[in-house]
């Protein structure tokens, strides 16, 4: 007998995906540009060395297995949030905000989107920009949001549409919530500049403003450069939502490390918040592991592994820009005669081509090279190794 005959055969993810076919291809010059995971110059996963220092220590103590509380480990959530607010932010020390730790970004956004469809007491409507990261819209949707967009890319210039967003945002509804990518916006990589980051702010439009920060440092190589938007944010007197992921920034991608703030009016509404946060992710979860937010917390409070991790994660971010600027040389050597400049200004894991949905298909046939359908590429996937052979495949595509 079959309890499941009416489950249905689902589409494989639309990122993660990518990686499935990938890794079934045996074309052996066959490249993986769909998930947004750093790889070095060799092609190869990057465990950074203030990681494998931090396990280290963290071994040495030997520490027990015992469950973290509901909201985690109290010495991340801190410096969870320090990092993102900076350390003498008027939030911390009021304490305004509450933090808790999640499973990864992901896990963030699902425990806030869980939050907002429980407490919100305005709109149901969550407006991402338009693109947006695919995930974005399963979180919402599945939480009981509403899904609505705000314009945000102009493909005529693969660039911000500064005009349209700001057109957009000013007609959302009172009370809606306004996703906001921190910094290395996924997946067209263009983030607005502080001056327009101002101007949004300025709207004078009484949105719940949910930040998604899921790069910090990753994006320019700066913590506090790519954390300015949230800070600006916060200074204007926005009491946002934050969700943040030490996935790619530290590397720590399947341990799963995030963080989840409200900023609250005041430390009697923290506290309120903070009970109902514990209550809704006690029968989800009960606790999150522990392990990955030890490393986090490790390399965040030892003087020596953050300034090793400032160094790595810069470095990170410069083979990145690197690579785009390298790619843009080959597609001229190529012979291209397009303006391929967006691959080099747009900033982060991923460059949005141009390319459509005809050319990446063609590009993935006849080359092997693996991206997300819209187009979207992930810089890192890129070596100088494999950077003139992906030049030639999508001038070949593109001519
Ligand atoms: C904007 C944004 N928010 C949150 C996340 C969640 O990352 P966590 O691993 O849960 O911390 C990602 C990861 N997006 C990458 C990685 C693969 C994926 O989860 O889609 C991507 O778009 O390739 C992201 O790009």
């Amino acid at each position: 007998f079959s309890w499941w005959g009416g489950v249905q055969m689902g589409p494989p993810d639309p990122i993660l995906g990518v990686t499935e076919a990938f890794k079934r291809d045996t074309n052996p010059k066959k490249m993986n540009l769909g998930v947004g995971a750093y790889r070095d110059d060799k092609g190869k996963p990057f465990v950074l060395s203030c990681v494998r220092k931090a396990e280290a220590l963290i071994a040495a103590k030997q520490l027990d297995k015992e469950y973290l509380p509901i909201g985690g480990l109290g010495d991340f959530t801190k410096a969870c949030a320090q990092l993102a607010l900076g350390a003498n932010n008027e939030v911390l020390s009021s304490g305004r905000n509450i933090t808790v730790q999640t499973i990864s970004g992901t896990g963030s956004l699902r425990i806030g989107a869980n939050f907002l469809s429980r407490f919100h007491g305005g709109s149901r409507d969550v407006y991402l920009p338009k693109p947006s990261w695919g995930n974005h819209t399963p979180i919402f949707r599945d939480a009981g949001m509403q899904l609505k967009a705000y314009r945000y890319y102009d493909p005529s210039t693969c660039g911000f549409d500064f005009r349209g967003a700001l057109e957009d945002i000013s007609k959302i509804p009172e009370q809606s919530v306004i996703l906001l990518h921190a910094c290395a916006h996924n997946p067209t990589g263009v983030d607005p500049k502080q001056e327009q980051w101002k101007e949004i702010s300025d709207i004078k439009r009484n949105l719940l403003v949910f930040f998604d920060m899921a790069y910090q440092g990753f994006a320019s190589g700066d913590i506090d450069r790519d954390a300015w938007a949230v800070r600006y944010f916060i200074e204007q007197g926005h009491n946002i939502l934050l969700s943040q992921s030490f996935a790619k920034n530290m590397g720590l991608y399947g341990e799963r490390v995030g963080g989840f703030t409200v900023v609250c009016k005041d430390i009697e509404e923290s506290k309120r918040v903070e009970s109902q946060l514990k209550i809704l992710i006690r029968p989800i979860y009960s606790n999150p592991p522990m392990n990955g937010a030890r490393i986090a917390t490790t390399i965040l409070n030892t003087p020596e592994l953050r300034l090793l991790w400032l160094e790595e994660v810069h470095g990170m971010a410069n083979r990145i820009i690197k690579m785009r600027e390298q790619l843009v040389a080959g597609l001229k050597k190529s012979g291209s005669s397009h303006n391929w400049q967006h691959v080099i200004d747009q900033i982060g894991m991923f460059c949005f081509t141009g390319l459509k949905p005809e050319q990446v298909e063609r590009l993935t046939k006849e080359f092997s090279v693996y991206m997300t359908k819209d187009g979207r590429i992930s810089m890192a996937g890129i070596s100088s190794g494999n950077v003139g052979y992906l030049a030639e495949g999508i001038h070949a595509v593109t001519k």
